[in-house]
């Protein structure tokens, strides 16, 4: 693939980028003169020091909690931001995806609530701390981590999330007691104002910590007005903390909004700009491919087990996604969808499910966006704020899947797409490689993608030493295993047409949408319920051709053979556990079918079913006379 030769705009844009994601620059406040402890930026070098959550002097309950997670060593951004926060400083902590945010301000919140409900001296008109983020997932996840750090607490915090899928007469009743701790998006909490669910005066006599995660993509989810409208009711006293992956205008600005005199922690490993921003346990890779070879290629990677489980792949667009998964079905792959359409408790369910190695790959799409599609959305703001209700219907604005999920475990990362900007490739890759774990992206790279390739390499390049590739090539996918599966593959993806996506595309909203209704209610009371719903089914009823599911032997050269093999193995030497698809959790008492109150249902109706029972029938039938044959 022809190199593009950096231009200055090029040049200056990768700087621009390169800036919004390392960290550099801060907050423009100086320091309070009058207590130079307070205020400032840290450039902290993160030196490896392993300190144990003993030494920050947190809540033992809390380390109760954090040991059952097998969690022993702070982070660098929490080692670094805990104790500040415990001194009560308003502080601005900037660093990589996956480095431990969430615990960096949920712990030292937790131990100061419990410390002020042991001394009786808990505020309690309205909530005592607000946890701001951009997305309905990201509440979930939030109240989810929160909610297992206080399982040994015997002070009884209370944690609730409020979102706008929620019913006024709902969110009452959540915000009844009131809550110690109010995880929701800015949008939701302006409306509780605004309607009077919670009144100004309240949250003035409670509040006493506001934290605003993902705070970079805070504004760009439309929530500049939400947060302004909060401000007057925000009392002079209360802590402000802000998180973020990325350093941005939009960061500034917050904190210029909302922060008094912030202390600002940048996490960030001198020199070596590439660690900057991807972690170092991540490898990258890229293979050069025509655009039309896409789908041969991660056949060819999927199929041949050349990348690790679990794998995460990106596409573009909705249709995209459901091409993708339609093409691997005919091959024997399982995946599922992951996209803005699905309703929201579809979309955890997804997410949870895959965390629990339900099954092993995830295609999503993100809110891939151009800059031109972004400054259109800008200037229609005021257009969107009045068809809020329409757009929910169709594409979720709330939901953003890359931007924060913590998704366990994603070993790879692909990028089946390239994403528009610098910024969201950090945001993809940042999927893997979480909590130092290891992890590798592999991006297809067409022609027409080049230069959004070269504007990636360029700001990942190591300042000091330009000619290191941050990118690899891949090394194990070779022509001829290419080759091998092309006339198959490129019959296959021929036969997945227009009309079958646009079925597939609605059948598994129709499915979804009836699991969502169907399951809200349980999965409120047994959220650990993950394996009911299988979101990587079958979407076509056809039988899978023996040639298309078993590769056959001769078809494989050696080289492949020997890739493979060596992928197996680090797989074992690693650990990976198989995925746990039959392994049910969460039912008390025997997993006898009438005991689950779930088994009965099924989003096909009748006749399907009963049409999905004569074809398991018939595979039972197939595989006992495979038997007897051999
Ligand atoms: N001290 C720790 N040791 C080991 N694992 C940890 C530690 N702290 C947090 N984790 C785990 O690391 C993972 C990533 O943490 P978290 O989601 O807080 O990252 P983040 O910095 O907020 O990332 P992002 O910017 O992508 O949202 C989580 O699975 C979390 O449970």
């Amino acid at each position: 693939m022809p190199r593009v030769k950096p231009t200055p705009e090029m040049e200056e844009e990768a700087e621009e980028v390169r800036q919004e994601v390392e960290g550099a620059g801060g907050a423009e406040r100086a320091p309070d003169a009058a207590d130079p402890g307070a205020g400032g930026e840290e450039g902290t070098e993160e030196e490896e020091k392993e300190v144990s959550f003993d030494e920050l002097g947190l809540d033992e309950q809390l380390k109760r909690a954090l040991r059952k997670k097998g969690i022993a060593k702070a982070t660098p951004i929490q080692l670094e931001a805990i104790p500040l926060i415990l001194e009560g400083k308003d502080v601005v902590a900037k660093a990589k995806t996956g480095s431990g945010k969430t615990f960096a301000y949920l712990l030292p919140l937790l131990h100061d609530l419990l410390k002020l409900s042991l001394e009786g001296r808990i505020r309690k008109p309205a909530p005592n701390a607000f946890i701001l983020v951009p997305t309905r997932e990201l509440c979930q996840q939030v109240y989810n981590e929160a909610s297992s750090l206080l399982e040994f607490c015997t002070s009884k915090l209370k944690v609730v999330q409020v979102t706008a899928s929620m019913s006024d007469k709902d969110i009452t009743v959540a915000l009844s007691g009131p809550p110690n701790i109010l995880v929701s998006t800015p949008a939701c909490v302006a409306t509780c104002i605004s309607k009077g669910i919670m009144r100004g005066s309240s949250i003035k006599e409670s509040l006493s910590m506001m934290i605003l995660d993902e705070a970079d993509l805070l504004l760009s989810y439309r929530c500049e007005d939400d947060l302004k409208a909060l401000i007057p009711h925000i009392p002079r006293s209360c802590q402000s903390i802000l998180m973020s992956a990325t350093s941005s205008s939009d960061v500034d600005k917050l904190t210029k909004l909302l922060l008094h005199n912030p202390f600002v922690l940048t996490l960030m490993e001198v020199g070596r700009a590439k660690d900057d921003v991807i972690p170092k346990n991540v490898q990258q890779f890229w293979i050069s491919c025509d655009a039309k070879d896409k789908m041969l290629h991660i056949l060819a990677l999927l199929k041949f087990e050349l990348i690790q489980k679990k794998v995460l792949i990106f596409v573009n667009s909705i249709d995209a996604a459901f091409r993708l998964r339609l093409f691997l079905e005919k091959f024997g792959i399982r995946s599922a969808v992951l996209n803005a359409e699905l309703p929201q408790n579809s979309r955890l369910h997804i997410i949870e499910a895959f965390n629990a190695r339900l099954f092993d790959y995830l295609i999503a799409t993100d809110d891939a966006k151009t800059k031109e599609e972004k400054q259109t959305d800008k200037e229609n703001k005021k257009e969107a704020r009045v068809s809020r209700k329409h757009l929910q219907q169709t594409l979720d604005a709330e939901f953003g899947v890359v931007r924060g999920i913590d998704f366990k475990n994603v070993f790879t990362v692909v990028n089946f797409d390239m994403p528009p900007d610098p910024a969201g490739y950090v945001h993809r890759i940042g999927r893997t490689g979480r909590a130092n774990k290891t992890g590798a992206s592999v991006s297809l790279v067409s022609e027409e993608e080049s230069s959004i390739f070269e504007e990636i390499e360029h700001m990942l390049q190591d300042i000091e030493n330009k000619d290191t590739d941050c990118i690899s090539p891949f090394p194990l996918l070779t022509k001829d295993a290419v080759d091998s599966l092309r006339y198959r593959a490129q019959d296959v993806a021929r036969s997945v047409t227009t009309r079958d996506i646009q079925e597939a595309r609605r059948q598994d909203i129709k499915n979804e949408i009836l699991n969502s209704e169907k399951l809200k209610s349980h999965f409120e009371e047994n959220p650990r319920d993950l394996d009911l719903l299988k979101h990587d089914k079958l979407l076509s009823n056809k039988e899978i051709p023996a040639h298309l599911r078993d590769v056959p032997d001769y078809l494989i050269d050696p080289k492949t053979k020997e890739a493979s093999n060596v992928v197996k193995l680090s797989r074992a030497a690693m650990g990976i556990d198989k995925p746990q698809r039959r392994k049910r959790q969460g039912f008390k008492g025997g997993s006898g079918r009438s005991r689950d109150p779930l088994r009965t249902f099924s989003a096909e109706g009748k006749s399907r079913r009963r049409g999905m029972k004569d074809r398991e029938g018939e595979q039972d039938r197939r595989k006992k006379s495979k038997k007897a044959e051999s």
